[in-house]
């Protein structure tokens, strides 16, 4: 079995299937479309990894998973009932019969039967299952309606053949996803780990507990990067708070083993702001400084000299959402090797006032399919909106009407 995985494995790490890594190089406020093909062409996938089954919930399959048997693996029963061969009626052969599990049955001639369970194998010459409801056994005879040839027997192979693919690289392991994995002979699976992440929380005013005073307020991203990030996909290390200290931000950045971090606040040019001439010292070079896009336009994306990509989310609540989905998103999706999210669209129930030349991104609730209704309270420094919204429409710059159909941006849920 290790040759199917050093396979998988060689399949994934093959450079001729790796996607290009073209050189990404600073843009200034580029357009919402453009930042995110930015962050997207800005990481490499991790190298994969050889993990066990349980051990593999949440990270990508980094290689097709090909059965490594036939499904079922021999011919089954459907049901619980007797095994017959030919038509009845028939001669019991065994009282225990067929059982799930155990060795098959003795070969039946036309005439015989054979007692058997749910998922026990057909015994040589059982023609089909006639179910436990519709015979009588008595004194070791059976009687009962002759089924139809093959009638409740799932052959060998109905479900795939050895070698059939299962699943394409880049699936996401599901629980469904490992249960197939199992069924089709796997101990092991190539994977692309999840990405670790670290989130930075950034800002001398921000308490952790009990009600605002004296100009401090509340951390409400804290409760909510970590999270996301674990359902974009990461594996969040750790969140740390670092109030405004410039040196523990640069410890924090200088020391860290995440393959992605994520700062929060910081992005804009106050007098506590740190986080700039921090990445300046450090050496890290600016991919994105600014994007056009409302809320959020302060976000920004850094390479740190080791090659770790840092994403700094604004600290305006919305506006920080605004940079994880146009960020980190597409960032998390290039280092695990996910495929794009199938894009989705939905006409708005009334007008949207757009920004003149940058992208908006409004809450909005999805009641039915088609419509989204754009939600109050949407303010960058809000979070009533975004707490009750299901996605983020994309508004382009300009706005947009009544019924207009816009992307949606589907907000992730853990
Ligand atoms: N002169 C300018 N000032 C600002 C601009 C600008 O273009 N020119 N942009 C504004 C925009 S837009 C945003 S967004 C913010 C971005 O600011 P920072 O990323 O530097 O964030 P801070 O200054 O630290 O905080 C901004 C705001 O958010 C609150 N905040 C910060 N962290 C949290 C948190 N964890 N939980 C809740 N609230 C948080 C903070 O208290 C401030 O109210 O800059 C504008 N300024
Ligand atoms: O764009 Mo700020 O990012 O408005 O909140």
């Amino acid at each position: 079995m290790i040759d199917e995985f050093d396979d998988a494995l060689a399949l994934a790490n093959d450079p001729r299937l790796a996607p290009p890594r073209p050189a990404p190089r600073a843009e200034a406020d580029p357009a919402w479309e453009a930042a995110r093909a930015t962050a997207h062409r800005a990481v490499a996938p991790l190298p994969p990894r050889r993990l066990p089954l349980d051990l593999a919930l949440g990270h990508t399959l980094a290689a097709p998973l090909t059965a490594l048997t036939d499904l079922p693996a021999f011919d089954t029963s459907a049901m619980d009932g007797w095994a017959v061969a030919g038509p009845g009626p028939w001669t019991l052969t065994c009282a225990t019969g067929a059982l799930a599990g155990a060795p098959a049955a003795g070969a039946l001639t036309d005439g015989e039967a054979v007692p058997i369970a749910t998922g026990a194998r057909i015994p040589d010459g059982a023609t089909a299952v006639l179910r436990a409801e519709h015979g009588s056994a008595r004194a070791g005879r059976l009687t009962g309606a002759t089924p139809q040839p093959g009638a409740d027997v799932r052959a060998r192979g109905q479900e795939c053949r050895t070698g059939a693919e299962l699943l394409p690289a880049r699936t996401p392991l599901t629980p469904a996803a490992l249960g197939l994995a199992a069924a089709a002979g796997y101990d092991q699976l190539a994977v692309r780990p999840r990405p670790r992440a670290e989130v930075l929380v950034l800002g001398d005013e921000l308490l952790f507990r009990g009600l605002p005073h004296d100009g401090r307020i509340r951390d409400a991203l804290g409760p909510m990067t970590g999270p996301w990030l674990t359902a974009l996909g990461a594996q969040v290390l750790v969140t740390r708070r670092l109030g405004d200290d410039a040196d523990a931000l640069r410890e924090a950045l200088a020391t860290s083993r995440a393959d992605l971090i994520v700062t929060t606040g910081s992005t804009a040019k106050g007098p506590m702001d740190h986080l700039r001439g921090v990445l300046a010292a450090l050496g890290a070079e600016l991919l994105i400084s600014g994007v056009a896009v409302r809320p959020g336009h302060p976000m920004l994306l850094a390479e740190l000299p080791g090659g770790v990509p840092l994403v700094g989310l604004p600290g305006n609540p919305l506006a920080a959402v605004s940079g994880l989905l146009t960020l980190a998103e597409p960032l998390l999706r290039a280092l695990a090797d996910r495929p794009p999210v199938p894009e989705r669209a939905a006409a708005l129930t009334g007008p949207v006032t757009g920004h003149p030349r940058d992208t908006r991104l409004v809450p909005v609730e999805t009641p039915d399919p088609g419509g989204a209704r754009p939600l109050s309270y949407a303010g960058p420094a809000m979070l009533r909106g975004i707490a009750a919204a299901s996605a983020l429409a994309v508004i382009p710059p300009g706005g947009a009407e009544a019924r207009q159909r816009v992307r949606l941006l589907d907000l992730p849920h853990p």
